[in-house]
């Protein structure tokens, strides 16, 4: 059974990868520029969907480590839509470690995310009611 440190993951699953040896540095600890990526990833997933199309990402708010990624570790990505404007939504991203091998899961990072709708002019466009 798995079992979370500190709390909960808040949010939908969106993205789970596995951290491979050439994301990380030379000590064996994960760029934070790649989990950064995985979460814009997970984020253009989640905010698409949400917006029946094309979105950017516009801004991404303070984001700090709170615990390492390894080798092997599973990165696991949640998402939750917090607020829908008129083109624009925000989402918090929550990313957290499942450690190699174990049912150990631990957060990593998270971070809000800004993402815009775009028509196919690259306009920001109105994101359309659920
Ligand atoms: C450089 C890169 O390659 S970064 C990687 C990928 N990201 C990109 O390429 C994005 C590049 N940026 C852009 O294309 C544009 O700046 C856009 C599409 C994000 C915004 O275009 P603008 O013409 O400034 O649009 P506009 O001012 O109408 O804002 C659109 C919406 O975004 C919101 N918004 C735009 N920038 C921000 C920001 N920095 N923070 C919060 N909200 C923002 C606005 O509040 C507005 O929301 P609303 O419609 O819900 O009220």
């Amino acid at each position: 059974m798995v079992q979370y440190v500190e709390g909960r993951p808040v949010g939908e699953l969106t993205l789970r990868t596995l951290a491979m040896p050439a994301d990380a540095n030379a000590a064996g600890d994960i760029f934070g520029g790649w989990v950064m990526a995985q979460m814009d990833l997970a984020c253009g997933i989640r905010a698409a969907e949400r917006a029946k199309g094309r979105v950017v990402t516009a801004a991404v708010k303070e984001m700090s480590f709170a615990k390492p990624m390894k080798i092997g570790d599973t990165l696991c990505i949640y998402t939750h839509i917090e607020r829908v404007g008129r083109t624009s939504m925000t989402l918090k991203l929550q990313a957290w470690a499942q450690r190699y091998l174990s049912d150990v899961m631990e957060k990593v990072t998270e971070a809000d995310f800004i993402m815009v709708a775009l028509d196919k002019d690259g306009k920001p466009s109105p994101i359309p009611a659920e």
